[in-house]
């Protein structure tokens, strides 16, 4: 686990900025605060650390533009708002970076973009590349094209996700509270804020609720999660306050301010990274005590002989999900059969697969290398 001393010699940061913050609670972008954000950046890159910023903010930022008193509901409304506020985003943060000799990037993702293996690797090149010619990106969801199926949802678990693409060190999360605290602050009036936590401490699940903002996305729930998927790549967490004076410098100095989600488990490798990262769940496979006490203890492939049901309509090299007789989640894998065949074969071995399907092409339903334990 990394101590906070040791952020200063972070190689790469990914910084997230909230909608809330960067708007003002509604009121347009918050032109200050993002110079102000920006001169921290520009400061941490004259130390030679890398700096991705997701930002938030588009759907806001449209709103106030066009007259907008609540988040349209409406898909297309979004869309068009996200479009609108994108502008905003972009001139703001240009014309920040240049006033420190910097060139910002806008990159705008959909989930299908970090789906699909060669896009993703795709997108990682573009952005080390930007890297490489010390241009800060700045990066947000692809509001205008991204439809239910194919959007991140919130950019908490996109920020951990471009964590994850770069193997960042650090994922600084900036919203309108102190931190993580036990429980909501604004419900809660006398909640604690958690200074220090594991990102895969199972208890701070139960701590972070929804957004109330009507701005924001997720929450701290989303945020918590980004932490627990930002780990598997070796990254740490800090959620803090955007208002804080300093709060980028101060953090990366080490000072014990906002929550530190440390990471302390070992970091998958690369291609199980980015099946870790896959959102969309096509169906679910239940396993027998048998099946699932293995793939826990020991991550071997999953063979049919240890599936009890399957549920959903999936085809081969889809995501699923694996669950023990209790219905809790303990593995997701690209399954190497589709879900009518899993069916049939369910509860048999593999020799006898030639037998009820006709044809035999994988031992395994889903192989170890495409298997990610939860
Ligand atoms: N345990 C908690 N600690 C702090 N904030 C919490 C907690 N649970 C829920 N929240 C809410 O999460 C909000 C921040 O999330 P959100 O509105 O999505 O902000 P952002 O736009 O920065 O992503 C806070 O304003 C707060 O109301
Ligand atoms: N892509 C959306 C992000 C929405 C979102 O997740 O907002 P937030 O919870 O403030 O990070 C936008 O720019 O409005």
């Amino acid at each position: 686990m990394m101590s906070r001393s040791e952020f200063a010699k972070s190689k790469r940061v990914v910084i997230k900025i909230g909608s809330a913050l960067l708007t003002e609670g509604g009121k347009g972008l918050n032109q200050t605060a993002i110079s102000v954000w920006v001169k921290q950046i520009a400061e941490l890159k004259q130390q030679g650390i890398e700096v991705i910023l997701v930002s938030s903010g588009s759907v806001a930022e449209g709103m106030s533009r066009l007259g907008l008193k609540t988040r349209p509901k409406a898909l297309h409304e979004l869309q068009a708002a996200a479009s609108v506020g994108q502008m905003g985003l972009v001139r703001a943060f240009e014309g920040n970076f240049q006033l420190h000799g910097l060139h910002a990037a806008q990159v705008l993702l959909t989930h299908d973009d970090l789906s699909n293996r060669k896009r993703y690797l795709n997108a990682r090149s573009t952005l080390l590349t930007l890297l490489n010619y010390n241009v800060v990106p700045v990066i947000n969801e692809n509001d205008a094209v991204a439809t239910e199926e194919i959007r991140f949802g919130d950019n908490d678990t996109l920020g951990a996700l471009v964590a994850n693409l770069v193997e960042a060190d650090l994922l600084i999360i900036l919203t309108d509270q102190l931190g993580l605290f036990d429980s909501d602050p604004g419900i809660n009036p006398g909640a604690t804020l958690i200074s220090k936590i594991s990102a895969n401490d199972s208890s701070i699940g139960e701590m972070a609720g929804e957004s109330r903002s009507g701005l924001g996305r997720g929450g701290m729930a989303t945020k918590v999660s980004a932490a627990r998927l930002a780990s598997r790549s070796g990254a740490s967490t800090i959620i803090a306050s955007g208002d804080v004076e300093h709060v980028i410098t101060k953090v990366m100095a080490g000072e014990e301010i906002g929550t530190y989600l440390y990471a302390n488990i070992a970091p998958l490798v690369a291609r199980k990274r980015w099946l870790a990262g896959q959102l969309q769940v096509k169906g679910r496979l239940v396993l027998d005590a048998g099946a699932a006490n293995v793939l826990k203890k020991s991550g071997k492939s999953l063979l049919a002989v240890g599936i009890k049901a399957v549920e959903g309509s999936f085809s081969r090299g889809e995501l699923v999900v694996c669950l023990d007789l209790t219905g809790v989640e303990v593995a997701r894998g690209l399954v190497n059969y589709k879900s009518t065949e899993i069916d049939l074969i369910k509860g048999y071995a593999s020799r006898q697969f030639e037998s009820i399907l006709g044809y035999s092409d994988e031992e395994e339903v889903i192989h170890r290398d495409n298997l990610v334990l939860v």
